[in-house]
């Protein structure tokens, strides 16, 4: 830390670069920011748009802003997509720091997404990765889209935990989470622009999440009152999440009564696919803080590269290849104490879905892997994979991928 000499204003903020909205242009943004932080260093300074922008590219600084200083930085941005679909931010993860977060997050720990929540749904995991294994044991061997079986599993494994059973328009709601995700990048004109209303017309955004928020709230009104009939109807309850949250919202007693739409929002927050996030959900200062020697203002957005920090050759030996036993002699896991690896983040606004996220991977994985070997379809080789990804606010690959399963294991 440098000793800043008494009663001089505080510096202004000075870093090593600043970039602007060009810099992102061309390839994903968290690849455009790995390439950026290649050349500049881990910690870059971003003008995008109306928005200030800090964006860390190393575990050392990033083990600053979610713990060292993680009461700091534990705010998020505002987000065009949080504010419309979001219930105007009382999503957990959009939800500015303060009581209203404190007790949300603390009642998705302790009731929603508790371990023994976790696994009073075994049931749910086993039957839908069995059918899995079944459905490719039939197909077995002809290729199969491993990509769209997977996303289908995650998502009928989702809807099941979430609301109890098989949605009736679960296609048309799945295409509206899809739509949210690609637009809760926070990338968008309307989104790096805050003020500039007249932007937000041309850009098309706001209407367009307006009709989004209006279908997804139509659909689940409709399942919340299934819920509630099937209650009134003397139903025992399934113990799906919908259901704790009505038992919690009969229950009342809370500082902040929980509502309809409140329900709605965590829905939407478990319901939506939900893997790997490049950066992270970003973060937002509270008050002035120095990191790495400069000082950050408040209000400054922080986006973590967790992808670049992921194959960053200080910290991997290897960084591009795929060796899982690297980690059977190592220390380092995912949840949030090593920050080479920090897929779920870190500190006060780490993933609470972690346990549930796990799980819901790992025994489909294991079955797929236990029954099938798999190989690629016969003339296609391992370097003609378009491993291309596409971005919202999750990653995932643009291309399916196809694969052919032979049985190695019955039972
Ligand atoms: C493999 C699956 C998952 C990954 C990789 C993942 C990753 C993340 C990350 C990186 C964050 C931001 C953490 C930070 O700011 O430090 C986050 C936040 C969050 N995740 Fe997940 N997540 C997963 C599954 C889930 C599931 C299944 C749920 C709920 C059912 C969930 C609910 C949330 C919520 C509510 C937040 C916001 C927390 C807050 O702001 O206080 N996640 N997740």
């Amino acid at each position: 830390t440098k000793p800043k000499p008494p009663n001089l204003p505080p510096q202004p903020w000075k870093l090593p670069f600043i970039g602007h909205l060009h810099h992102l242009s061309g390839s994903l943004p968290h690849q455009a920011l790995a390439n950026l932080a290649q050349k500049l260093g881990p910690i870059i300074h971003l003008q995008l748009g109306e928005i200030k922008a800090v964006v860390i590219s190393s575990p050392d600084l990033a083990k600053q802003i979610m713990k060292t200083d993680d009461l700091s930085f534990a705010t998020r941005p505002k987000l065009l997509c949080a504010e419309i679909v979001g219930y105007n931010y009382i999503d957990i993860a959009f939800a500015p720091y303060g009581d209203y977060w404190r007790q949300m997050r603390k009642l998705s720990i302790l009731e929603l997404l508790s371990a023994k929540r976790v696994e009073s749904f075994e049931s749910v995991r086993d039957e839908e990765s069995w059918n899995v294994v079944e459905a490719t044991m039939k197909e077995s061997p002809r290729p199969v889209n491993v990509t769209e079986k997977i996303f289908t599993m995650m998502n009928v494994i989702s809807f099941r935990v979430s609301v109890g059973s098989r949605c009736k328009n679960q296609a048309k709601l799945l295409e509206l989470i899809e739509q949210i995700l690609s637009a809760a990048g926070g990338f968008d004109v309307a989104d790096l622009y805050p003020s500039f209303k007249l932007l937000h017309l041309v850009s098309g955004l706001r209407k367009k999440l307006m009709k989004i928020h209006h279908d997804v709230d139509e659909m689940f009104e409709g399942i919340i009152s299934d819920h509630l009939d099937r209650r009134a109807a003397g139903e025992t309850d399934h113990g799906d999440l919908l259901d704790v949250m009505l038992r919690l919202k009969d229950e009342g007693g809370l500082q902040f009564p929980i509502t309809n739409d409140n329900i709605k929002a965590i829905l939407l927050e478990t319901l939506r696919l939900h893997p790997p996030l490049p950066l992270l959900l970003p973060r937002e200062c509270r008050n002035t803080c120095e990191v790495d020697g400069y000082d950050i203002p408040v209000n400054t957005k922080v986006i973590i590269n967790c992808w670049k920090i992921g194959r960053d050759p200080k910290c991997w030996t290897d960084p591009e290849s795929f060796i899982p036993e690297r980690f059977s002699e190592s220390s380092i896991d995912y949840k949030g104490t090593s920050f080479e690896l920090i897929p779920f983040g870190a500190g006060r606004r780490m993933c609470p879905g972690m346990t549930l996220g796990m799980a819901n991977v790992e025994l489909p994985l294991a079955r797929l892997l236990y029954h099938f070997n798999w190989e690629l379809p016969s003339g296609v080789k391992v370097e003609d994979l378009d491993r291309t990804e596409t971005f919202g606010v999750s990653l995932k690959r643009r291309d399916s991928l196809v694969l052919v399963p032979s049985v190695y294991n019955i039972d």
